[in-house]
């Protein structure tokens, strides 16, 4: 496990994790929605899901336990349907439904790697997955299962950023992984703003106080709350998830 935490340098300039005093055990991925759909404008992308799952399969080859919260932006957020006139809760139940979708085919494309996965979901459906217990998640990760929350936290008004950070407190990982579209946490959404600066480090304070909005207030707070630190990066690169895990690669990180 100690070789989780290389001491070499990271190839770009992002922080070490190396100085960590014990290495990830525990880990919780949050995988942003839009990363499943490759290069098309939403819904699956089978080669990108299966680079992926290749991906957490060998996170799981690292020694980690690795609980994944997947999002559903791919499909449907709930803001968004608001936008068009749905009722907000309603909205969002089509989010979470959404989620579920990602989280079915994320966990065929891990078995297909012949590796053991298991997708529980916040919003019971018995008759697709098993529905989300802490009991269920921590005997999944035990036997080295990859565990695939679907539903986020089972709420309206939330998103999976928050149900990534409320997973990784209950499931007591040790790190929150954002694997998103950017290569970190910028001074601003880099993709509005060319001029936006990226952090190398910063806290969960200074991410709220700057309403740096990688991942919402609430997720930040709770991981701050929990003092687990975030690491942000690109799942656009192959292997990212191995990479940020052994402390190689680009990302931010977010800390107490
Ligand atoms: N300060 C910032 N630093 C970095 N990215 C930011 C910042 N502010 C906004 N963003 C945007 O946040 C996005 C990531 O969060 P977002 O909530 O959109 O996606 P997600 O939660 O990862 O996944 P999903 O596709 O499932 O909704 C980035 O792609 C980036 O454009
Ligand atoms: O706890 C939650 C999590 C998610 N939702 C709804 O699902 C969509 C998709 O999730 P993203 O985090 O945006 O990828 C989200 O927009 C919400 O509508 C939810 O209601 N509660």
């Amino acid at each position: 496990m100690a070789a989780l935490m290389t001491e070499t340098s990271q190839e770009g300039s992002a922080p070490s994790l190396a100085s960590k005093p014990s290495p990830w055990r525990r880990v919780v991925v949050k995988l942003s929605g839009e990363a499943l759909m490759g290069a098309h404008s939403h819904g699956l992308d089978m080669p990108t899901l299966t680079q992926i799952a290749a991906d957490l399969s060998g996170a799981a080859a690292l020694g980690v336990e690795v609980a994944v919260v997947v999002g559903g932006g791919n499909f449907f957020r709930g803001i968004a349907g608001a936008d068009k006139g749905i009722e907000r809760a309603r909205a969002d139940s089509i989010g979470m439904l959404a989620t579920v979708m990602n989280a079915l085919a994320l966990e065929y494309a891990i078995e297909k790697q012949g590796k053991s996965a298991r997708a529980l979901s916040a919003v019971p459906m018995p008759s697709l997955c098993e529905p989300f217990s802490r009991q269920a998640a921590l005997h999944h990760l035990g036997k080295g299962r990859i565990v695939v929350l679907a539903g986020g936290t089972g709420n309206p008004f939330f998103t999976t950023d928050t149900g990534a950070a409320l997973r990784g407190a209950e499931l007591s990982c040790d790190l929150i992984m954002k694997a998103t579209q950017v290569d970190g946490v910028y001074s601003a959404d880099p993709k509005r703003d060319p001029a936006a600066t990226r952090y190398e480090q910063l806290t969960h304070d200074e991410a709220i106080a700057k309403n740096l909005a990688v991942m919402d207030t609430a997720a930040f707070a709770l991981a701050r709350e929990n003092r687990i630190p975030i690491i942000v990066f690109s799942i656009r690169e192959p292997g990212a998830i191995c990479s940020a895990l052994q402390g190689h690669g680009r990302y931010s990180l977010v800390s107490p």
